[in-house]
This record gives C-alpha cells, sequence and structure tokens, in this order.
C-alpha cells in the first residue's frame, strides 16, 4: 500500500529536472503577462482534477478536451517564450568560467582573464558626473554572441579611457549597448531585446527596457548610466540591484562576476 514511498535515484533526478525546468520557465515569464496565463491553465487543471476525482462527467470531459487541445494553442500562445527558452538553453557556454571544467583549475592550461570591475566603475561615475548615457553588458555563462553580429565588433582591453570614449555624446559609437567579455570590449551599437514586463515604471524608457529585457533573457548583469539623472543602475536577472555605494557595488560586481 505504501508503494510510492519506496523512493528511487531516478525519481529524486526526476525531480530535480523539473524542479529546475519549472524555475527556468519562472525565470522566463517573472513579470510578464503569460505568468497570468500559467496561472490560468495551472486553474484549469486543478479543476479538471477535482472534477475528475468526482466524477463529474461533463465537466471534466469539457476540461479534458481543453487541456489536451490546449497544447497546441499553448505552442501558438507562448511562442516568443519558447523561443527565448530555447535560445537561453542554446547560448549557454557551459565551459565558460563557472562551468564544471573551469571547477577542475587543474586542468586548464589557459589562464582565466579577470574583469577590471573597478575600472568599468570609475568610466561610469565619471560619465554620471557628466550625465553621459551608457548601457554596458557584462557577458558571464550565457554566450552574447548572438548579440555581438547585430553590433559593431571591437577588441579592446577594457579601461576608463575606452568606454568613456565610447559613450561620448558626438562619438560615432555613443548608440546602443556596449559588451564586454572577459577583459575586453567585443561589441559596441548593439541593439538589446526590450522587455515586454508590465512591472517596470513609467518613467523609465528604453535604455532601461533593454538592459532590463537582456538580463532577463540571459545571465549577463548590466551597468547603466542615466542621461537624465546621471545615476549608475545594476542590473541583473531583469532587476535593480541596490547599492549603498560605489564600493558596494564593485563588491556585488566582483562576485557576480568570478
Ligand atoms: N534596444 C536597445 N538596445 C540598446 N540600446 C538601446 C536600445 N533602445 C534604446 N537604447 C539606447 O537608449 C537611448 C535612449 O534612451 P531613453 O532615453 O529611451 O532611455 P532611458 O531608459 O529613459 O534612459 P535615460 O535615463 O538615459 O534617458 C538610445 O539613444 C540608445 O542609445
Amino acid at each position: 500500500m505504501l508503494d510510492f514511498i519506496e523512493f528511487s535515484f531516478l525519481d529524486i533526478l526526476d525531480i530535480v529536472l523539473v524542479a529546475i525546468l519549472l524555475y527556468y520557465v519562472y525565470k522566463l515569464l517573472k513579470g510578464t503577462v503569460a505568468i497570468n496565463i500559467v496561472i490560468g491553465i495551472a486553474f484549469i487543471f486543478l479543476i479538471w482534477t477535482i472534477t475528475q476525482a468526482l466524477k463529474m462527467e461533463m465537466l471534466s470531459g469539457i476540461l479534458g478536451y481543453l487541456l489536451s487541445g490546449g497544447v497546441i494553442a499553448l505552442i501558438i500562445v507562448f511562442q516568443q517564450e519558447i523561443r527565448k527558452f530555447l535560445l537561453m538553453i542554446g547560448t549557454t557556454n557551459y565551459t565558460n568560467k563557472k562551468g564544471f571544467l573551469n571547477q577542475l583549475k587543474f586542468l586548464q592550461s589557459e589562464i582565466t582573464i579577470e574583469t577590471e570591475t573597478g575600472k568599468i566603475l570609475k568610466a561610469c561615475s565619471n560619465m554620471a558626473k557628466t550625465k553621459t548615457g551608457a548601457l554596458i553588458v557584462i557577458e558571464r555563462t550565457n554566450s552574447l554572441d548572438f548579440l555581438i553580429n547585430n553590433g559593431d565588433t571591437m577588441n579592446a582591453l577594457v579601461n576608463e579611457v575606452i568606454l568613456e570614449s565610447i559613450f561620448f555624446k558626438n562619438s560615432p559609437l555613443h548608440d546602443g549597448a556596449t559588451i564586454i567579455r572577459d577583459n575586453y570590449v567585443v561589441a559596441t551599437r548593439v541593439v538589446l531585446p526590450i522587455s515586454d514586463s508590465t512591472k517596470i515604471p513609467a518613467r523609465f524608457g528604453l535604455r532601461h527596457k533593454a538592459a532590463i529585457g537582456i538580463t532577463e533573457k540571459t545571465d549577463a548583469v548590466c551597468l547603466l548610466v542615466s542621461e537624465e539623472t546621471g545615476e549608475i543602475s545594476y542590473i541583473k536577472d531583469g532587476e535593480f540591484v541596490l547599492y549603498a555605494s560605489n564600493d558596494e557595488l564593485n563588491e556585488k560586481l566582483r562576485k557576480d562576476l568570478a
């Protein structure tokens, strides 16, 4: 009778994989209208289960048809989210930084280059003083190659002068986002995907929505200098990270890139 209590290793693996899948689905849908659709479907599923248990033939039949035909409807409704999901999985660079192989440091002959966060933040605070708008995306484990190709590629070691020159108002490179990989500026004038989250306050424009968009879809982090207020924002996982001082921001950034 208590057969179901017997747990095998595969059951645990199954649960862990479902949890990971649910986490990614949640991460993808968090803050978007699509989450309401998921809640709606979960609600119908719950009612269907109850009607089945109570043997309410007609209602459970109708809901059953609705749910079975719903897979195709789901693909249509979630077309964009499914694309993002596959993109997120497909662009994960499993051997990069935090990857398994990199945990085994002694197997590596290559020295990992550390991003000089201090220089990036110094450039940001200089730009903040002059209210120069800037959007800097720092790659982590998800490859940003799919974005780099839509901008101008570059290969310049990170330093204050390079970043400030890129975002200088009259510079031909100042528009769009700049991407940093390891300690190099690898692309400028990149157009980022805009977030469709309904939670972003109306006072934020396209620069902020682009920063939220790319950090929702990948694990990259963004530093943004507002042209309007001169405020520096640090954005991660589609959300603003709060910090009390530049030193604290530097600490957080270093930790996230470690
Ligand atoms: N999709 C995008 N990808 C990258 N950069 C973008 C994108 N959309 C807008 N930008 C950048 O943001 C600038 C416009 O920012 P906008 O004023 O709309 O944003 P904002 O969030 O209000 O920021 P700010 O506080 O700096 O004004 C553009 O000049 C462009 O450089």
